[in-house]
């Protein structure tokens, strides 16, 4: 199969660019008194979404659009990575319930994946200590020498209830914490996270190129540590509002997403054009497919839609690795049928992201590469 990853692509110095989510939080609010600054509580750790949504809250009021309605639970396909290392047999069959998980799903979680559970913890515990700070301190980044633009929160212009996203993230670039001399416990156990988990997102990357007879060893060669990102997200509980997002749907900007979540639900996805609520299970990693595998493997692994609904009692926590390659890299789909999309490198799609968001108030994502059809 002729399916590659080119790394040839010129680089051409562009100025570091991010994607800051962060709004601009108007500064009158009629509850109060209009026209003065609104004072947050100095120590609140919720971004105001009150305040950055209240002209679409009341204009919908609480409506509750159709797609939250009923959502049915299910149990993602679930892979037991200890069958990789037994018996050749138990290996192929394993294997090839990741391909079929991929292409029916682009979901599955795995179980005994080799990530320590005290690692889980310990950066799970950070995360909290992290994300529980107020909002201003987190906003400025104090103390934590991260790129800017790592911290977001909510949505930057949305147009309507389901575009909504009560939720706060680090997302974060891990080379600002690899080449980092800097060290504290936060860091530390990021990376210790990050390294374990991009051990296991390579290893099933590589399972998906050789079930699909496409080139290996590209993953362990290309996707290191440095290239991908770890995003933290904390979704604060809405008491207020039902029926809110707590991330608006989307797909992932990645070859795959590793996630780990907490107990407290919420990860929905879309099967067959219905939203199916995920069962958690704090002992498995989620794995979906991202936007890239799908192009390179021209369609045959689906990256799906997915979003988290907000719980009206109860913050949730999850921690998502995003396995990416670095930006000259060059996505070249699968041949086998015709290619569904024109190459691009990853830097470009980045790139388009950023302009699509800017521009329209969303990521457009691969429907921009399609190739005409003939
Ligand atoms: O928190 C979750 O369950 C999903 C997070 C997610 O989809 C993301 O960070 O891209
Ligand atoms: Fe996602």
């Amino acid at each position: 199969m002729q399916n590659q990853i080119l790394v040839q692509e010129p680089q051409t110095k562009s100025p570091k660019t991010t994607t800051s989510a962060t709004m601009l939080v108007p500064v009158c609010n009629s509850e109060r008194c209009a026209n003065q600054p609104v004072r947050m509580s100095e120590s609140s750790a919720d971004p105001p979404f009150k305040i950055a949504y209240k002209n679409l809250l009341e204009k919908v009021g609480d409506t509750v659009q159709n797609s939250m309605l009923v959502v049915e639970e299910c149990e993602l396909p679930l892979i037991d990575m200890k069958q990789l290392e037994l018996g050749e047999a138990e290996r192929k069959a394993c294997k090839k319930l990741i391909a079929q998980a991929s292409q029916q799903w682009g979901f599955f979680q795995v179980i005994n994946h080799g990530v320590p559970v005290d690692v889980v913890e310990k950066m799970r515990s950070e995360q909290m200590k992290l994300l529980r700070k107020p909002f201003q301190e987190k906003k400025a980044l104090k103390d934590l020498n991260l790129s800017a633009g790592s911290y977001r929160w909510g949505t930057p212009s949305p147009t309507c209830l389901e575009q909504l996203s009560w939720s706060e993230a680090f997302h974060v670039q891990l080379t600002d914490i690899l080449d980092s001399l800097a060290q504290n416990s936060l860091r530390w156990s990021m990376e210790q996270f990050a390294l374990a988990v991009c051990e296991v997102a390579k290893e099933l990357a590589e399972i998906l190129a050789e079930e699909m007879g496409g080139e290996t060893g590209i993953f362990k060669e290309r996707c290191l540590p440095k290239s991908c990102y770890l995003r933290l997200n904390r979704y604060p509980a809405c008491p207020t509002y039902s029926h809110i997002m707590g991330l608006m749907p989307h797909t992932d900007t990645s070859f795959l997403t590793l996630l780990h979540q907490d107990n407290v639900g919420g990860l929905q996805l879309l099967k067959d054009g219905k939203w199916i609520a995920v069962k958690p299970n704090p002992h498995a990693l989620i794995i979906n497919i991202g936007d890239l595998f799908q192009a390179w493997s021209n369609n045959l692994y689906k990256s799906v839609e997915h979003r988290v609904v907000a719980n009206p009692v109860k913050e949730r926590f999850s921690a998502a690795y995003f396995l990416c390659p670095p930006r000259d890299t060059v996505i070249q789909s699968a041949q086998i049928g015709g290619a569904v999309y024109r190459s691009f490198s990853f830097g470009e799609y980045k790139k388009q992201i950023e302009v699509d968001v800017q521009s329209i108030g969303h990521k457009v994502g691969l429907q921009r590469f399609l190739l005409p059809t003939q």
